[in-house]
């Protein structure tokens, strides 16, 4: 468990004071992948390098295993830096030693026996796919095969914490994918608690448990990824969860939607679990005696739950829309109108 007490992290530029984080409380459960996403700036680097101290709070406290890191002595600190691995955006990798090297490394700082070493490289290389390629060197490697080798090497000293820092953030979309899949394994297979930041929502749509919202050094929103994409409140995170979720609408619909003198009304709808799927909507056209014009719609997956979302056009009279729309809602149909589609 990660957990982040009130922590401020200012920096000092000539004469200016930077305030990087402002009060950030958070907390990791074990076993969770756990989504920090933020603009440029909004303090996530600073954020992450206080898990393993690379930098140190301000003030407030980061608890690992509860245990609060700033009170270690050097030896505590080094073995708390065992137990947390960490990949990064451009790899970070020795490229005058070879693939086998660069995964050995921790090994050979910690005093490993050699015959140790080469069982366990073997087996990290085994575990991300690049075991023929031990005698290579980084620069012979693609972008995706560097970042697997970062994968290994964080995982030479058996962390129970992993700390991707951008980790896919320089791969192009179908590497990404597979870089994702694989710390998805990691996860799972070895219970290893993830904490990652991005600036891009389709990696936490991708393998997030839950998510919390960074701007401007503070926690504007936080939530299970379900919960945060489904209903997000905050504009920055309405602006997040649109770049993904695919539902923009062609200009002449959204000059038809924000037309003031439009005599229809446009609802979105949100089907969530065992409400995809229904006929709802044609149901209810015929018991309510309206035409609905579906503008848009899509469903997808969100956590391993289906997630749909509708933009209806509803005609017909006002007592009758209202019955409708009382008939459609329920714990998994959430019904809003949409007054501003841009906004
Ligand atoms: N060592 C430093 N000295 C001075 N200012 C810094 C330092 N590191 C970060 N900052 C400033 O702190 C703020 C937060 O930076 P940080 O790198 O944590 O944000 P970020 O969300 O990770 O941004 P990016 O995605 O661009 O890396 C920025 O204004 C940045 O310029």
């Amino acid at each position: 468990m990660i957990q982040f007490e009130k922590v401020a992290k200012t920096y000092q530029s000539g004469k200016q004071e930077i305030h990087a984080l402002n009060g950030i409380d958070l907390t990791v459960e074990t076993g969770e992948i756990y989504g920090v996403i933020g603009f440029s700036g909004a303090g996530k680097s600073s954020l992450i390098r206080t898990v393993n101290l690379l930098e140190r709070p301000t003030s407030g406290r980061v608890l690992i295993h509860g245990k609060d890191i700033s009170t270690l002595s050097s030896k505590e600190i080094r073995e708390t830096r065992k137990d947390i691995g960490m990949i990064f955006q451009h790899f970070n990798l020795l490229n005058s030693k070879t693939v086998y090297h660069n995964v050995a490394m921790p090994l050979i700082l910690a005093n490993t026996p050699k015959n140790k070493i080469k069982e366990q490289v073997k087996d990290l290389l085994d575990f991300v796919g690049l075991a023929d390629q031990a005698e290579k060197y980084p620069d012979q490697l693609s972008g995706g095969q560097k970042q697997r080798i970062g994968i290994a090497r964080a995982l030479a000293t058996n962390p129970s914490v992993l700390l991707c820092d951008e980790a896919t953030s320089a791969l192009d979309p179908q590497t990404t994918q597979s870089i994702l899949e694989l710390l998805r394994r990691i996860n799972r297979e070895y219970n290893i608690t993830i904490l990652l930041i991005t600036h891009e929502m389709g990696v936490i749509r991708e393998i997030c448990d839950k998510v919390a919202v960074l701007e401007a050094g503070k926690v504007i929103e936080q939530g299970s990824v379900f919960e945060v994409f489904t209903n997000p409140k905050q504009p920055t995170t309405q602006r997040f969860v649109r770049s993904v979720m695919n539902d923009d609408l062609p200009e002449s619909l959204l000059n038809q939607i924000q037309d003031p003198n439009r005599s229809h009304t446009i609802y979105r709808v949100q089907f969530t679990g065992p409400s995809v799927g229904q006929p709802l909507m044609s149901r209810v056209s015929r018991e309510f005696n309206l035409d609905l014009n579906v503008l848009f719609g899509n469903i997808t997956e969100l956590q391993g739950a289906p997630y749909g979302n509708l933009i209806v056009e509803f005609s017909g009279k006002p007592a009758e829309i209202e019955q409708a729309l009382k008939a459609i809602r329920s714990d998994t149909v959430k019904v809003e109108e949409v007054k501003n589609y841009a906004s």
